[in-house]
């Protein structure tokens, strides 16, 4: 099948509504239960993110070396392979060079990658959603640049002490006390700027929405109502781990697996099983590749982590390394989609 007939299937918009309601729904429920007043111990808070390193997280980026191949029809090659290897070392090994070296700049350099990312991540599939709705580039960057900052920015509006520590830890693990350099990010003045332009670009998003297509309309507004209350409201390291995991993890993963023209066909049957089966084969390899390198980072960084948040500030830092390269493919994975 052509990969526009594939990606205009009603059974691409079936599978990805059935991941989008139930990350609703978790993102929902637990900032309801977060206003409602429950708190969860902090040692709790760290889980999702270790989750993350075995399901959703790591294993999302673990079939890169599949994807464009896949989305262009084309069969994987030994060139192809050497390629997205290639690519990964270069970047992912520049960016952790960059830690040593520069470690304020990269956590600045991380921050705003991860915010085009997981923006990136939600156009695709407000994109595939409302697939009959084309959007001016202005329209596109906007809804990349307020999806992608709900999870970067809301916490650090809401929590900046707490975002402060995490930034500390990271760049600490390389440079103790560098996190000096940014303390004007943390200040309130600063935090109300930043408060007040990201709303603005809320507001225009959605009049541009409005315009466009009221079915669009309806999807950002749910999502950029529910992201801000849940980033407002869950202290920030338990916010970040779940939505990585059920928002944007299986969000790409339900992505790459609807590239597969035989997993298309088998979750439009309602089969779920095979699909899955077929992605935890093609994943597994690279995420126990990636655990290697990350017990090898582990050794080599100036201060070994000895505590848990310690441990997940250095996945943090292997995960911008990951980060940069898995952008370029997704990048390009756009393109070929036709987002851009
Ligand atoms: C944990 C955490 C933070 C940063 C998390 C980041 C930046 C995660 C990036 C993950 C990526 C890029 C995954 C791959 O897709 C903040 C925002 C400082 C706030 C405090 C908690
Ligand atoms: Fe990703």
């Amino acid at each position: 099948m052509a990969m526009t007939a594939i990606r205009t299937a009603p059974a691409v918009r079936d599978t990805l509504t059935r991941v989008v309601r139930p990350s609703w729904a978790i993102l929902g429920a637990l900032a309801f239960v977060t206003l409602l007043g429950v708190s969860i111990p902090v040692r709790w808070q760290y889980a999702p993110l270790v989750v993350s390193i075995l399901l959703f997280g790591l294993p999302h980026g673990a079939i890169d070396h599949l994807t464009i191949p896949r989305a262009r029809t084309h069969s994987v090659t030994t060139r192809s392979l050497a390629t997205v290897g290639l690519l990964y070392l270069v970047l992912g090994g520049a960016f952790v060079a960059a830690w040593f070296v520069a470690p304020v700049a990269s956590f600045v350099a991380f921050i705003l990658l991860t915010w085009f990312h997981w923006g990136q991540g939600d156009l695709y599939v407000l994109y595939e959603m409302t697939p009959k709705t084309r959007l001016s580039s202005v329209h596109r960057i906007l809804l990349v640049v307020v999806h992608g900052g709900l999870p970067m920015l809301v916490p650090l509006l809401a929590f900046p002490r707490i975002y402060r520590r995490v930034a500390s830890l990271l760049v600490g693990t390389f440079r103790p006390g560098g996190v000096a350099d940014i303390e004007w990010l943390f200040q309130p003045e600063m935090r109300l700027l930043l408060g007040v332009g990201f709303f603005l670009l809320v507001l225009a998003t959605l009049a541009l929405d409005w315009r466009r297509s009221r079915s669009l309309w309806r999807i950002d507004a749910v999502e950029t109502t529910l992201l801000t209350v849940y980033f407002a409201a869950v202290p920030p390291i338990l916010a970040i781990g779940v939505y990585f995991c059920v928002w944007h993890s299986l969000r790409h993963i339900a992505r790459v697996v609807c590239l597969d023209d035989a997993s298309v066909r088998e979750l439009a049957e309602g089969n779920l099983k095979s699909p899955l089966r077929r992605f935890v084969h093609d994943a597994t390899p690279l995420t126990v590749g990636a655990l290697v390198l990350l017990a090898g980072l582990a050794v080599v960084v100036p201060s070994s982590p000895a505590t848990t948040p310690e441990a997940v500030g250095l996945y943090l830092v292997f995960l911008a390394a990951l980060t940069l390269p898995h952008v370029v493919v997704v990048t390009i994975l756009d393109r070929v989609q036709g987002i851009w």
